[in-house]
Parts: C-alpha cells; structure tokens; sequence
C-alpha cells in the first residue's frame, strides 16, 4: 500500500506577490487528506516547514530574498528526500514555485542514488527558466527549472549535492504561454521540451501528453510539478500570477487522467495555490479535484476497476 507523505511549504518567499503561504492549509482545507484516503492510499500528514519569514523587500543583484529562498529550499529538500528514502510518495503543499528547487533536488538525488531514470513534467504556465541577468522582476519563483539545470547562484544549483541536479532533457513543460524575452531564447538554447498553449491548441492536449509521457519504463520514477496557474484563470483564478488562456477544465482533467494511467507518478509538487487571490477556496478545491484524478478517480463510462 502507497503511503503518501504531505510535506506543507507556507511560504512565499519567491514571489512577486503575497499569499501563496497560505496555500498549505487551503489545501487541507479543501479535503486533500480525505480525497486520497478514499483512494485508499495510507497519508501522513507531516505538517508543515518552518523557514524564514518575508521581508518583502526589493531585488539585489536580480534576486529577491536570496538567502531566505536558499532556507527554505534546503529544509524542503532534506524533508523531501528523508520521505523518498522511506518510501513515501511526497506531496509537497507549496507556497510559490520556487520550491520546485528543493523538492526536485531532492528527487534527483534519490533517483540518483537508487539509478531510476527521472522524468519531471512542469505543468505551468510559464516556464520558470530566467537567471538573474535575464529576469524583468527577480522574483525567483521564475527561476527554478534554469536552477536545477545549473544556472543560477551556488547557494541555489548546489542544494542536493550536485550541480547540475538534473540534465534539461528530463524536464518537459506542459501549458506554458508566458516567457520572458531573453527567458524565451535561453529555452531554446538548452532545447527544452515545450508543449505550450499554441501546441495544444493545434494538436490537442491528448498529443502533448502522449509525447511529453513517452519511452518511460519500469525504471521511471515520474515527478509532476504542478503549478496551479497552469490553468486557465476563469477556473482558477486563487494564484498570484495568473494568464489567460490557459487548459480548460477539461484539458486539465485528462493531462492529468494520462498521468494516472502511467502508473509511474512517484512524488508531486502542488504550487502556488494563493488564496489572498482566490474566491471562496474555489482554486484549491479545483486543484484537489485534479489531484484526484491524478490519483486515478475516473468520471468515464469506462472505468472498470
Ligand atoms: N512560478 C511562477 N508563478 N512564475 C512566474 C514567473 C513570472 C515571470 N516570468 C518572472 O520571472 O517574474
Ligand atoms: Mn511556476
């Protein structure tokens, strides 16, 4: 039997905006604990990190709160990777995505350690690829993926012991309709695999994730990044950093409906959930529901278990 491992992250230490703190105990509140019981799945809750608190102040040297970021990202990191270590399936309740560092360090190191291939998807939508010479705002919750490939500041590319803790080519995105400029050409450059809106538009969501899945085998342990502002703002509009024109309920249903038929889901960040921003806790009850399909709850005719 899986035992699920919710490791809650209240902190909103890498972004522009105020809240995603709260997103731990929205979550919770929302019925996360109950909907993966009744999948009869074993769930501890380990409550919640303690880390610095937000001083709110402006960027240095094109970080926003570097040393508080590098805090919490290290403690995010030794919790997850204690809970991968005893078997657990990790759920990190983010907090902004700036913890995507710790949680998927912690992964590669485990994955590492135990030589599984690893494959993250980055569900969001933006790419989260800036450094700090590219970035228009500092805030670092845009620069985790560029981190774990290596491109950022020490006190950040060398949270879990090697630098760089996973190679661009595990890494595929998923939804992405907002990147930065200079972002955007660094992309391309590493040869990020990008399924963004303008692809699921032309070839449908089916297709993305048919790709964005394919080859894994026995061996993969599959990470899904799961950043709340992925979906399209009328659904989900309880995240700082929204963008129009994003997945559809439906699209968001069966993404994460093709992840649960792969069987290989291992460990989950739940990012972003704001509910300074959010009505009536509509984004993280929305976002339960997702999870809950990611856990394989299937609304089809189909279903036969
Ligand atoms: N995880 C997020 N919500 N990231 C938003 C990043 C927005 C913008 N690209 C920036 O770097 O500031
Ligand atoms: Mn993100």
């Amino acid at each position: 039997m899986t035992t699920i491992q919710l490791i809650g992250a209240p902190t909103d230490i890498g972004a522009g905006s105020r809240g995603a703190s709260m997103g731990p105990e929205a979550l919770r509140v929302a019925g996360l604990i109950e909907m993966l019981k009744a999948h009869q799945l074993n769930v501890i809750d380990s409550g919640n990190l303690a880390g610095p608190t937000n001083p709110w102040l402006p960027p240095v040297e094109g970080y926003r709160h570097l040393e508080e970021v590098a805090a919490w990202n290290q403690s995010l990191h030794e919790a997850s990777y204690a809970a991968l270590q005893q078997g657990h399936l990790p759920i990190i309740l983010g907090g902004d995505h700036c913890l995507g560092i710790g949680s998927i360090s912690a992964v590669a190191r485990y994955c590492r350690e135990k030589g599984k291939d690893l494959r993250v998807l980055w569900l969001d939508a933006h790419a989260d690829f800036n450094t700090s010479e590219l970035t228009p705002t500092g805030n670092i919750h845009g620069m985790p993926v560029a981190v774990l490939c290596g491109y950022g500041p020490k006190q950040l590319t060398r949270i879990g012991g090697r630098t760089p803790a996973i190679n661009p080519d595990v890494v595929h995105q998923i939804g992405i309709r907002s990147v930065d400029e200079g972002e955007k050409r660094f992309v391309h450059q590493v040869g990020l695999e990008v399924f963004d809106m303008r692809y699921i538009d032309e070839y449908g969501m089916r297709e993305a994730m048919e790709r964005a899945l394919a080859g894994m085998t026995e061996n993969t342990h599959l990470h899904v990044s799961f950043d709340v502002d992925f979906l399209d703002p009328s659904i989900a509009p309880g995240v700082a950093t929204t963008v129009p024109g994003g997945p559809t309920y439906r699209e968001a249903q069966l993404c994460m409906e093709m992840i649960a038929d792969t069987g290989r889901m291992a460990s989950l960040d739940i990012m972003e959930v704001n509910p300074a921003y959010d009505v009536k806790n509509q984004t993280a009850l929305l976002a339960v529901d997702l999870v809950d399909s990611l856990f394989g709850k299937s609304t089809l005719m189909r279903d036969s278990k």
